[in-house]
């Protein structure tokens, strides 16, 4: 089963090259950026543009992994619907067809036929692309239990505007393409747990002369016993140490002492829509440490990438597509993802010692369209679990 990381790579690979070509293609670019100037032009099918890339971003990853693994492209779940309605009201379901030529002229259809941008388009879907060996090791999992959430292009709207001269602060990009990231997230149908991730950031590095980007990806596996990473766990101060992948044992803080305090110090990343009263509590903890960025799935990453110790969300806007990859990726590291509101719960109910991990296998009751699959109590993404001990202990008085 390593083998399905290595294609899960491969398909985010091939994907990120799409997001790339879409905004370095002249042909394809200039149809992305028609959707800023608006009123100007037809924006109907400008819009239409941006989810086409969406759509045959997730639907390459579909085929791809489905041509390797013939049955999981049933059980591979998207945010995008791939019944795409083109200029003139025609209803198109977008694929990746057998050959180039195929594929070409069904993406002409939703482009209202314009050729060139459907065949620049057909060939980066059926482009070959090669990875290095991942050294994963053996592991077998059977392919029945596996289903996988896909997010094709998390923080479409960064994009869209396509900055690329945004600047970090403390490595944390705020906005711009580095917070744009393809993220893959496979998980047990039955039990909800993720298993691997793949995290894609396809415009991670510029260069500054011939203004191309290059890309980074991370993956992790998390099953069982196994825990397996493209990074290795981050010492205390945040550097990438060379211990092996051993879980921590989880330790819960109690408040009081200073020293306690002193514990409880710790970083945050934050989302621009986050609510006055989680922003107010965590500055207060963290104060100069804390940090605003766009996307769910690049916050996650700066966790990942030991950035920052934890990203905290209390609104219910993340997906399951979101989060399923850096879960997966966190969890290979020792941490984990958790479902805010029902941590907060268990410990009003006086219950210290349970954290509800997020799991991806069961739709919000009651709810329809994407919201079934919404993160409802929120989440903390961390690497250490007195870290997200020390958010709990914060958050405690929200109201739940
Ligand atoms: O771009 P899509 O795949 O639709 O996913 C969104 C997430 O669902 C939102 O939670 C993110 O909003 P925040 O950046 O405010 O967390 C949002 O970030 P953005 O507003 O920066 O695009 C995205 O990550
Ligand atoms: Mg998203
Ligand atoms: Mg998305």
């Amino acid at each position: 089963m390593s083998d399905v990381i290595a294609a899960l790579v491969h398909a985010s690979e091939k994907a990120a090259k799409i997001a790339r070509a879409c905004r370095l293609e002249e042909s394809l670019f200039g149809l992305l950026i028609e959707e800023k100037k608006e009123g100007e032009k037809n924006k109907k099918f400008v819009t239409d543009f941006k989810t086409l890339a969406d759509v045959l971003v997730q639907e390459v990853i579909k085929h791809d992994v489905g041509k390797q693994f013939p049955g999981i492209e049933n059980n591979i779940f998207g945010e995008e619907s791939n019944e795409f309605m083109n200029g003139l009201g025609e209803k198109i379901h977008v694929k990746v067809c057998e050959t180039e030529q195929e594929t070409a002229k069904l993406l002409s259809k939703v482009l209202d036929g314009n050729m060139e941008a459907a065949e620049v388009l057909a060939r980066s879907a059926h482009q070959n692309i090669v990875i290095p060996d991942l050294d994963t090791g053996r592991i077998d999992i059977p392919q029945d239990r596996l289903g996988v959430w896909v997010d094709p292009i998390d923080s479409t709207f960064q994009y869209i505007k396509g900055i690329s001269d945004s600047k970090p602060n403390n490595n944390i990009y705020s906005h711009g393409l580095q917070c744009v990231t393809i993220l893959i997230g496979v998980y047990d149908l039955h039990s909800g747990t993720p298993i691997m991730g793949v995290l894609n950031q396809p415009f991670a590095v510029q260069d500054p002369e011939t203004q191309r980007w290059s890309g980074q990806y991370y993956w992790g596996i998390s099953y069982g016993t196994t825990k397996v990473c493209s990074l290795r766990p981050h010492s205390k101060n945040g550097d990438v140490s060379s211990e092996s992948n051993s879980v921590p044992a989880p330790h819960h803080l109690k408040k009081g002492s200073a020293a306690d305090l002193e514990e409880e110090r710790f970083s945050a990343v934050l989302s621009t829509g986050e609510t006055v009263c989680v922003k107010t509590l965590l500055k207060g903890a963290c104060g100069g440490n804390i940090h605003y960025a766009s996307g769910a799935g690049y916050k996650s990453l700066c966790v990942v990438l030991g950035f920052v110790d934890v990203y905290v969300f209390s609104e219910d806007t993340t997906f399951k597509w979101d989060c399923c990859s850096p879960h997966a990726i966190l969890k290979s590291l020792g941490g984990g993802m958790a479902d805010l509101k029902e941590c907060l719960r268990r410990r009003q109910d006086g219950n210290l010692e349970d954290c509800s991990e997020l799991v991806y296998n069961a739709p919000v009751q009651d709810a329809k369209g994407a919201d079934r699959w919404a993160n409802k109590g929120g989440l903390v993404a961390y690497r250490s679990h007195k870290h997200l001990d020390a958010v709990l202990n914060l958050l405690s008085g929200i109201s739940v």
